[in-house]
């Protein structure tokens, strides 16, 4: 049971050449696994493709033995942190309601506060909306709404990105825990120091993101 590319590579369409792969890679269950790469080499790709939003030009993603099969919609095992929050929030919609929606569309319930304190924020931010609250606050209510959805594969690309230390210890300690506790994450970084503390396995792209080293 795994998160896996198996072969994966993908062209832009009028792209000369491949961007991403062919590369092989494993996201397991109760553990962070790291990818790292430099600026380029194709780590928000990978991420879309063991996501589902984007079908692979070649090879195959899996899911827990199932084949992802892309069709622009996140696969339902699989949430993901993008690194753009504000353009991943809706606007006009209360940080709380979105959590919730969020959770409704997997056909399940959550407790909106738990769920903003396990990232360490109040519940009363909840009752903002995304213009409302700081960037960091947002990043961790975004990690929060992938959380609600109760997924079994977090990919969390640039999570702790332009966050300041004590944001980033709370969104680190966050996925911890939640990995000790059986989710996969894929922890998309250019910081080395964090992969080094948080991932028990690491990939690393090249910058023409065709060769991945483990
Ligand atoms: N929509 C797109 N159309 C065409 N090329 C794209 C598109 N998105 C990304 N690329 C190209 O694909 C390659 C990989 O981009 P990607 O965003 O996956 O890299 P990354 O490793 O995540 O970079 P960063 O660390 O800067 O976020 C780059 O050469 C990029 O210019």
């Amino acid at each position: 049971m795994s998160l896996v590319a198996r072969q994966v590579a993908y062209t832009y369409p009028g792209a000369n050449g491949a961007q991403v792969g062919p590369l092989d890679l494993e996201v397991r269950p109760g553990a962070v696994t790291a990818l790292v790469g430099p600026s380029g080499s194709g780590k928000s790709t990978l991420t879309r493709l063991l996501a589902g939003l984007r079908a692979p030009s070649a090879g195959e993603v899996r899911c827990d033995d199932e084949p992802v099969r892309a069709g622009g919609r996140l696969s339902g095992h699989t949430a993901l942190l993008t690194q753009h929050p504000l353009a991943a929030a809706d606007p006009r919609m209360r940080l709380g309601d979105a959590i919730q929606l969020a959770a409704r569309l997997r056909g399940r319930q959550v407790d909106a506060v738990a769920l903003a304190e396990e990232v360490g924020l109040d519940g009363s931010v909840l009752d903002r909306l995304p213009r409302e609250v700081s960037g960091g606050q947002l990043q961790r209510l975004l990690l929060a709404r992938a959380l609600a959805q109760g997924p079994r594969y977090l990919l969390a690309d640039e999570a702790t990105a332009h966050l300041d230390p004590i944001t980033s210890t709370a969104i680190a300690d966050a996925l911890r825990r939640r990995a000790a506790d059986g989710l996969g994450i894929l922890l998309v970084t250019h910081d080395h120091a964090l992969a080094a503390s948080l991932a028990e396995h690491r990939y690393a792209l090249d910058a023409g993101g065709r060769t991945l080293s483990a």
